[in-house]
């Protein structure tokens, strides 16, 4: 695993945004993986400017998500769907027929994580996913004791999960006990990997990512055995290795 450190938040989001441009720029058909929280908005930010500024289009580009909450409609603001056109999709030149997450309002939620899968597969898979770190050790929304060979599907979120994710949220009863993640096979399976860390509260888990046992009980180890990623993270997250 290469580890790319850098001084603050905004640094490690633009070490961030030089790679995926560097990736559109250099592939024919790009295939981005994106992910949510709060890490990746500055990357997102970054993006944007470059995108303002002509450095770069993404009208050859596609775009799939990790992961989004079952029951949030595409037009509710606490879905993942509406922060990533709010964030990033809407602000540059990629269309909502090449921009796609999973959609956590449908009736058949087994049958939406299948054609979620089908359509990465026919995209001819992820070049380069941005992963976010969770506290448990989560990656999408995979949670601890996943198994390594899990594909996109549904999940019961950890209660400190949604606790994370509450801030968010008006009130804890409104945060969604289910989500649609891309599974850790799904994920393993992109061609690179950035996970992006910052701050000191996600030291530990960092420590463990890098230096701990290859575990399900902590899903971000599993990235160890991945032969392409990059971490790039500031000086807090890195605090304790
Ligand atoms: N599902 C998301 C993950 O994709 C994200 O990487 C992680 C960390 O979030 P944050 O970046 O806000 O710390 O938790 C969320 O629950």
């Amino acid at each position: 695993m290469e580890i790319i450190r850098t001084s603050n938040y905004d640094a490690m989001s633009k070490q961030a945004c030089d790679l995926i441009i560097e990736t559109v720029q250099q592939l024919e058909r790009p295939v981005l993986g994106l992910a949510t929280g709060s890490t990746p908005e500055g990357l997102y930010q970054q993006l944007m400017e470059r995108h303002e500024n002509g450095d770069v289009s993404f009208k050859d580009v596609k775009t799939f998500n990790l992961d989004e909450y079952v029951g949030l409609a595409s037009d509710d603001p606490n879905s993942y769907r509406y922060y990533m056109n709010n964030k990033l999709f809407h602000h540059i030149d990629l269309s909502d027929d090449q921009a796609f997450l999973p959609k956590g309002d449908v009736s058949d939620l087994e049958q939406e994580c299948q054609d979620y899968e089908a359509m990465i597969r026919k995209a001819g898979q992820v070049d380069l996913q941005v992963l976010g770190l969770g506290l448990n050790g989560h990656i999408g929304f995979n949670e601890p004791g996943t198994s390594f060979d899990s594909r996109t599907h549904v999940v019961d979120l950890d209660e400190s999960t949604r606790k994370a994710n509450a801030r968010f949220f008006e009130s804890m009863d409104d945060v969604p006990k289910k989500a649609i993640t891309m599974g850790i096979e799904t994920i393993m399976e992109s061609r690179k990997i950035v996970l992006l860390v910052s701050g000191e509260k996600k030291a530990d888990a960092v420590r463990q990512l890098v230096n701990g046992e290859v575990t399900e009980e902590f899903p971000a180890s599993v990235l160890q055995k991945h032969e392409n990623v990059v971490l790039i993270a500031d000086e807090g997250a890195l605090s304790k290795l």
